[in-house]
């Protein structure tokens, strides 16, 4: 199945969180399901934040690139445009907020579902959270901005 990040040229692919082509990386990949988005993760033993427990910092970033990616997919499919078609359109996290609600248990797949709080211009603000077998251990919410063609200058 196509993910998001699978429409992302490949200049703008080296994301630590999401990028196909950092080997070092989450690569995580990001689908649409109805209004929702879906990304999934297993973290590894090295995620450790407390023995058992996941690191918030990698929960934060599961949260960061969900949060982009489904911002691009919500504005192709706010101009009726398939994903990855040209222009390709590029979000960059403007502002990110994280509130961890339980402690995240290692060892499982987790699931970060996305939605769309507000479409506007050129933000998206979305949030995400984390699910830890169905319960819901983090919440999130991504402001994405559309990267200017300057960023970096
Ligand atoms: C492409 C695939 C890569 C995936 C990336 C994965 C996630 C990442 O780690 S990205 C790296 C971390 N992020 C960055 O380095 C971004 C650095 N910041 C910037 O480049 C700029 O500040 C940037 C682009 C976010 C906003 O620049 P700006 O000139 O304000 O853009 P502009 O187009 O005017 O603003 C867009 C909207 O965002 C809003 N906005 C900008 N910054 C913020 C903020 N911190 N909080 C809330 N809203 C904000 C603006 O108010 C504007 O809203 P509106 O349209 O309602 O007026």
């Amino acid at each position: 199945m196509q993910a998001i990040q699978d429409s992302y040229p490949d200049n703008v692919a080296h994301c630590y969180g999401c990028g196909s082509q950092n080997a070092h990386g989450h690569r995580i990949r990001t689908f649409q399901e109805g209004e929702e988005t879906v990304t999934r993760f297993t973290p590894e033993a090295y995620h450790t934040a407390i023995p058992g427990f996941v690191y918030g910092g990698l929960l934060a970033s599961l949260i960061d690139c969900h949060g982009t990616a489904t911002a691009a997919a919500a504005r192709y499919r706010a101009e009726g445009r398939e994903i990855g078609s040209a222009p390709v359109l590029r979000f960059v996290t403007a502002s990110l907020s994280v509130s961890f609600l339980k402690p995240t248990p290692l060892g499982g797949e987790l699931e970060i579902r996305g939605r769309v709080k507000e479409l506007r211009g050129r933000k998206v603000i979305v949030e995400a959270s984390v699910f830890a077998d169905g319960v819901e251990t983090v919440r999130g919410e991504v402001v994405a901005a559309e990267m200017p063609a300057s960023f970096g200058n």
